[in-house]
Parts: C-alpha cells; structure tokens; sequence
C-alpha cells in the first residue's frame, strides 16, 4: 500500500435520506472550503431497507450506522457523517469519533394543527411518536394523550401528519431546520418538559483511527464546546446501557464557563421519572458521575422494564 496522494478527495458515505444528504453535502462543503477535495459515496443501510415496522422492532441498535460503519473499516470510504444520536455509544476497534461540528437546535419541535405547546393539546389527543424517550416524556406531563407509533423519515412523519392521523407529532428541531422545513415548527418543546436524545442536534464525524490525513481534515470541522457536551451525554448513555432506543434524555451545555449535564430515565408509562443534573471539567467523568447517581435510585431497572 502506498499513501494516499496528497490531494486525493476524501470519500464520504453517507445514506441516501435527504436529512443525510443535507448532512453529507454540509460536511463537503465545510471540507472543501478548507481546501480539501471529498467524493460522496451513497451507502444503504438497514434501517433504510426496513420501514415496516417501529425502528426499535429491527431489534439491533445502530440500524443507521452500521454498514457505514462497516464500509468504513474496509477502507471503502474514509469519513463518516452520522446524526450523532443514531450512533451506538459502543466504540467500533479501528474507528473513531473525529469531530462533532457547532451544535445547531439541541431539542425537539411539537408539529400540530390543534395546539401550541403539550399542555394546550386536548385530551385524549392522538400523538405521533416512534421513540420511547418521546413517548415516555409525552405520557409523563399528559398521561391522557393516545400516542402512536409512527415510522418513516421527516417528510413521511410530516405527511401522515397531514392526513389527520394524528393531532401532533414530536421532531426533532434540527432535522427540520437541515431540511428546511423549519415553517413547519409549532412550538419548540422545553427542555423542562423534554430532554433530548443524547447527541441530538449535533452531527457526528468518524473516520478510521489510523488514517491521520483524514484525521487532520476532520479536526477543522470540530467544535470542543460541542465535543465536551455531547461527550458528557454519550458517556451517562453508555453509562446506563440504555442504547439509542432507551427511555431517556440527556443535555449537555456550557452555562457560565461550566459544563453542565442533565439526565432523564423513564418508565415507558412515563409514571416514573429520574432526574440528575450535574455539573463539571471532564465531560466523560460528569456523564459518568451523572449516570451512577440515576442508577444509585434505580434508573437500570426503569430502563429494562418495558
Ligand atoms: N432517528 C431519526 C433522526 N436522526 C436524526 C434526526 C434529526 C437530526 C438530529 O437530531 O440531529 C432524526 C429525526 C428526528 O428525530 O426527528
């Protein structure tokens, strides 16, 4: 093997969702105005081939990621775009998480013809959600809302939404501003009211450990107050083993020089609800100490009970 040309493009995979190409296309663009040449590679995943039923019903975490992952390790591609909050917190031997780019929106956007915020929607509403965190934090404030499974990308959500299947649904507020489709914003949900999914918002840049030209390139891209937030989030994820699917949130930000973290764990009932919130200089060991306090009021067996 030789090294690589100085100069030869970059080979991004990314899947082939609008939300992903928006992504990809983002990340080229900050590459390219850096001086360095990318080439897109499409990659189909698993969790695009199977939209049949609920995402957490593929059974596997990292349904999204995985085969990017894969053409990553086999040097099919150099660079990865993940949205970060798709990628399981379990390291991959050869890869790693090169760079998270300035965070944009961090929470999630109630969509709905009906109703300004949870609280004015009426009872017994029908609420559109395939995430457990989502549904948890919904039924938690409105034990009385109905809420419904719903599949699909952004588009297709907003769509059945349309069709009167449902009174709201509950996106997240950065995929709808990648896409545009920030008009189609009700009201931004409170942090009080819902935590995000560890990573949220931020999107999640990998490469292969050992290829430090990409390595380089990459590293232009990050944001360390990002890096440092979502770090902390994804360490009290890993922490609590919930995996992507889990019945919980996670918020990091810089709030007067500190970094600060709070945790949500839920039953899927939204009947129980753990709260933490800590604040620290080392993002891994804050997630961490975060994490062990949840789990020191039972937060595992929350998270295991379905
Ligand atoms: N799991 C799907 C997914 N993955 C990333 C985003 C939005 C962008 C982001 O959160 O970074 C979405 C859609 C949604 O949750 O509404």
């Amino acid at each position: 093997m030789t090294e690589p040309v100085v100069g030869a493009p970059i080979r991004l995979g990314t899947r082939g969702s609008r939300l992903a190409r928006w992504q990809a296309d983002w990340v080229a663009g900050e590459l390219q105005k850096q001086g360095c040449p990318v080439e897109i590679v499409p990659i189909v995943t698993e969790g695009d081939v199977q939209q049949a039923g609920p995402v957490e019903a593929i059974g596997s975490q990292g349904v999204f990621t995985k085969a990017i992952q894969r053409a990553l390790v086999a040097r099919e591609i150099d660079l990865a775009v993940h949205s970060l909050k798709d990628l399981p917190t379990a390291p991959v031997p050869g890869l790693m998480l090169a760079a998270a780019p300035p965070r944009e929106a961090v929470g999630d956007a109630l969509v709905s013809p009906v109703a300004d915020s949870l609280d004015g929607l009426p009872p017994g509403a029908r609420v559109g959600t395939g995430s457990r965190r989502r549904r948890s934090q919904l039924l938690h404030r409105r034990p009385d809302l109905r809420v419904g499974d719903i599949r699909g990308n952004v588009e297709t959500r907003l769509a059945k939404l349309d069709s009167g299947e449902f009174d709201a649904i509950v996106l997240a507020q950065a995929g709808l501003q990648r896409l545009g489709l920030a008009d189609r914003i009700t009201a931004q949900i409170p942090s009080d009211q819902m935590l995000p999914a560890p990573g949220q918002g931020s999107l999640g840049i990998e490469c292969r450990a050992d290829d430090s030209a990409t390595r380089a390139a990459a590293a232009l891209l990050d944001c360390a107050a990002t890096h440092a937030a979502v770090t902390a989030e994804r360490a009290a994820l890993a922490r609590l083993e919930g995996g992507c699917m889990a019945a919980l949130g996670a918020w990091g930000r810089f709030q007067g020089g500190r970094l600060l973290l709070s945790v949500v764990v839920l039953s899927d009932d939204g009947q129980r609800r753990l709260f933490e919130e800590g604040a620290g200089d080392d993002p891994q060991a804050l997630g961490v100490e975060v994490a062990d306090r949840l789990l020191a009021r039972g937060a595992a067996q929350l998270l295991r009970a379905r």
